[in-house]
């Protein structure tokens, strides 16, 4: 593993009774890429998301994020090392303002402070927080919007300040654009873009050319397996990958 590869998975298998999911996956991360994760209905995207944020355990392989095993570990502690996943089902309460939800999701690094001083000190520093991330995902103005009231891509864009407020290193985004229109698209790719600055990022997105222009390098997984990992370009002219998965949906 190079000393700038943040996320290092080897032969990494999941099995659910008889049926094998994930088949021996290979997947490096370098730290501060954009990451995108492709590949055809049922492949096992959301299933390795599961195992890197665990919220599922691997059968058999590994998993090292920043040099440390992390497979089979639980999503506080793994979230903790500084690894934080979106789902592709919208996580935000939607009877709670923008503010609330993401002056919850600032709160939880900090743990519970019993002592006064610390409390207020604690209160401070996540109110500031709360109020720098509503500003990197440009919901300020909506501060005092219930979140259920808005519209489908702000609750998208609350979703990625919630993912922040830990403080990721590596962010795993599961279908961000899914459900957008195009414009709406091109507002969230631009944010995602930004707010991930200095970060890792892995993505996975049907959206092709989302995939293409945000990330750097591409993975194909396919039947539980990473068949090819490259830039776009490569992942583009790679024959294996045309025939497994480009090729299809040109045909789709
Ligand atoms: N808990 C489970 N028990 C049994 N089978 C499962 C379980 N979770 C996922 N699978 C199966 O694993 C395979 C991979 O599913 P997964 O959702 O990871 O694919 P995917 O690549 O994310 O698909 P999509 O692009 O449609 O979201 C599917 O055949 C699915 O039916």
């Amino acid at each position: 593993m190079s000393s700038d590869t943040i996320l290092s998975v080897r032969g990494l298998r999941k099995s659910f009774g008889a049926t094998e999911i994930m088949r021996g996956v290979d997947l490096d991360l370098l730290a501060g890429e954009r990451h995108a994760l492709i590949g055809p209905n049922g492949a096992g995207k959301s299933t390795l998301f599961h195992l890197l944020s665990g919220q599922l355990a691997p059968s058999g392989g590994e998993i090292r994020f920043d040099g440390r095993e992390i497979g089979g570990r639980s999503p506080q502690a793994i979230n903790r090392l500084g690894l934080a996943r979106s789902f592709q089902i919208t996580n935000i309460f939607p009877r709670l303002s923008v503010f609330e939800n993401i002056r919850l999701a600032a709160m939880r690094p900090h743990g519970l402070q019993y002592a006064f001083w610390k409390r207020i000190d604690r209160d401070r520093r996540i109110r500031a927080e709360t109020e720098r991330l509503l500003e990197l995902v440009r919901l300020a103005p909506r501060r005092s919007t219930l979140a259920g009231e808005m519209a489908y891509s702000e609750q998208r864009s609350l979703e990625i300040a919630m993912t922040l407020a830990s403080d990721p290193r590596l962010i795993l985004l599961d279908e961000p654009m899914a459900g957008m229109s195009t414009e709406e698209t091109h507002y969230t790719a631009a944010l995602i873009r930004e707010v991930t600055q200095g970060r890792t990022l892995l993505i996975v997105e049907h959206d092709m050319d989302v995939v293409f222009s945000l990330g750097d390098r591409i993975s194909v997984l396919v039947y539980g397996q990473v068949i090819a990992t490259g830039t776009p370009d490569e992942i583009r002219g790679n024959a294996a990958v045309q025939e497994a998965y480009l090729g299809q949906e040109a045909h789709a």
